[in-house]
């Protein structure tokens, strides 16, 4: 064999990522590289097999239409897809990375057909610890450090968007802050540090009461909001007493201090005449501080559109 040969072959073992060859229509017409066990199964079974034998079918239909987009656009093209050991029929179970998998897969058509057939080569590359600590940075910028439940950024970008289908679908959207009452007294009679769990109580046990659609967010200081998706007033003013109620009943307590809270709270619904959030926030902050002047320990929220408020049945 010729040193270029040689080295050829040497170079295509060494090739960290596995490199697949697929057809059109799924076949595996060759695999290379790949050889580190710690990032890659062994998948040498997998030639003149197609994607339908070994992959479940929403995976292989999923493969297939990437393979096709890539043919059909004739150009280089990269893609994030998770796939297990065990998704792969037939792959070894004692060797290998374990658990859920996420790859970035660079995927380019080849020149020429391959037994009639257009193909591509796709090169996988196992991304599942930078995967895992995108979302772990993503969970970090997303959540209040003291509360554990979301953080005013997060709590806005889901206003933001919540806003938007309420604008285009005109579903009901509906906005709630509230503010715990002489917090200031919290502190000052059981300290800082007291005051904190009462903060990290409140907010969990407001979230454990919630619908899976709704979001819950430190709007900042001892002020949280609450996003509530298809939710009219007459709903979200039930849920605003329920709540109101629910902290006054509360017990804080610590080996040393023990405390009762009540919170004031301001609601608002979105309405045509609301350009974007900013106004929504407006509004419900106005009815927050009426709640406050009001003498504390209630709910205000905005007077509808049509003036006529809503028959309560609390
Ligand atoms: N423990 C603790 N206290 C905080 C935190 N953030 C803000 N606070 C306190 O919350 C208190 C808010 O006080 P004020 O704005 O006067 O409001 P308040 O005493 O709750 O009175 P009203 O809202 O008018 O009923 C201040 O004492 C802040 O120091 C926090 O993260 N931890």
């Amino acid at each position: 064999m010729s040193d270029a040969q040689d080295l050829l072959l040497d170079m295509i073992a060494a090739l960290p990522d596995p490199v697949f060859v697929l057809t059109e229509s799924g076949r595996y017409v060759a695999l290379l590289g790949g050889h580190d066990r710690q990032y890659y199964h062994d998948g040498s079974h997998l030639v003149d097999f197609t994607l339908n034998d070994v992959l479940p079918a929403e995976k292989a239909d999923w493969f297939l239409q990437e393979i096709r987009t890539t043919i059909h656009q004739n150009r280089l093209r990269i893609v994030e897809y998770s796939l297990a050991g065990r998704d792969v029929s037939g792959l070894p179970t004692d060797t290998g990375p374990r658990g859920d998998l996420w790859f970035e897969g660079r995927v380019q058509p080849l020149a020429n057909p391959i037994n009639g057939e257009r193909a591509v080569v796709w090169v996988a590359s196992n991304i599942t610890e930078r995967h895992d600590l995108q979302g772990q940075l993503q969970t970090l910028s997303e959540t209040d450090e003291l509360t554990g439940v979301y953080n005013r950024r997060k709590l806005l970008a889901e206003l933001e968007q919540n806003f938007a289908k309420f604008q285009r679908y005109h579903t009901p959207l509906a906005l709630l802050i509230f503010d715990i009452d002489y917090f200031k007294l919290i502190n000052d009679q059981h300290g800082h540090l007291f005051g904190d769990q009462v903060l990290r109580d409140l907010a969990q046990q407001c979230q454990s009461q919630l619908r899976e659609p709704d979001t819950l967010g430190r709007f900042g200081g001892e002020e949280f909001a609450l996003v509530l998706p298809n939710t009219e007033l007459k709903q979200a003013l039930q849920l605003a007493e329920r709540l109101r109620l629910d902290c006054e009943q509360m017990r804080f307590a610590s080996t040393t201090n023990n405390a009762a809270i009540t919170i004031s709270i301001g609601l608002s619904v979105a309405t045509k005449t609301d350009r974007d959030i900013t106004d929504l926030l407006r509004h419900t902050d106005d009815a927050l501080y009426r709640a406050k002047h009001a003498g504390r320990n209630c709910v205000k929220y905005r007077t509808p559109d049509t003036g006529s408020p809503p028959s309560m049945d609390l």
